[in-house]
């Protein structure tokens, strides 16, 4: 066992080395100087900083939502303002907001703590928001089986503030309907009214 986690560690170090160079070239090429004070714990930050805000690759989001419970309870439950922050693949630029899931459970309720989980394995990636919200979703119907489940994601892209068309304040929001929120307005209505509050 002391050998995969040697492996392990060793593949970690040799990773994180190789970021730390990437790191220093980059800052040869928009014009800094890697050795000026300021800069020298740089590339090793970044590179720390990396494995935290990609660390969802580490992680199979169903695994997350794996303490269920056995449940009678067959109404909607609703976890709302989970925050979330991401990268945008297109430019690896940081987007962030809050998600809002809403569920019916069909016997089986997960860990609220889990939902939680789920967002954080799946946002700390490169993404895109679409697929934030369908991987959810997704997911959600994949372990949980409910009868149906809605997700909401509102995001603030900074390649859209900060850079390009530069629009602060602009708002992204996407959803994903599965079960019998496709067919219900009544319950879509519920849980739009309920995030709300
Ligand atoms: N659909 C979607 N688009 C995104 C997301 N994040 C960033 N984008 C968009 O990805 C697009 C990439 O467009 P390109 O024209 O290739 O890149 P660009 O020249 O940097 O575009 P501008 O941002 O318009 O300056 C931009 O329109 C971004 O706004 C996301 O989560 N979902
Ligand atoms: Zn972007």
């Amino acid at each position: 066992m002391a050998g995969v986690k040697d492996y392990v560690n060793n593949k970690v170090r040799e990773n994180r080395e190789q970021v730390e160079h990437h790191i220093a070239e980059i800052l040869k090429l928009i014009g800094e100087d890697p050795q000026r004070e300021g800069l020298l714990e740089t590339p090793a930050r970044v590179a720390r900083m990396y494995e935290e805000i990609f660390a969802g690759y580490e992680v199979d989001p169903r695994d997350v939502l794996g303490v269920t419970f056995d449940e009678n309870h067959e109404e909607l439950v609703i976890v709302k303002d989970i925050v979330y922050y991401s990268q945008c693949e297109h430019h690896m630029a940081p987007f962030f907001g809050k998600v809002h899931i809403g569920y019916i459970p069909s016997g089986k309720i997960a860990g609220l703590s889990k939902l939680a989980r789920l967002v954080e394995a799946i946002t700390r990636r490169l993404q895109v928001q679409e697929r934030i919200t369908s991987q959810i979703a997704d997911i959600m119907v994949e372990v949980l089986q409910p009868h149906g489940v809605m997700v909401v994601v509102e995001g603030e892209h900074l390649c859209m503030c900060a850079r390009g068309v530069k629009k602060p304040g602009s708002k992204t929001v996407t959803s994903a309907v599965r079960g019998i929120f496709r067919e219900d307005p009544a319950s879509r209505a519920e849980f739009l009214s309920l995030i709300k509050e």
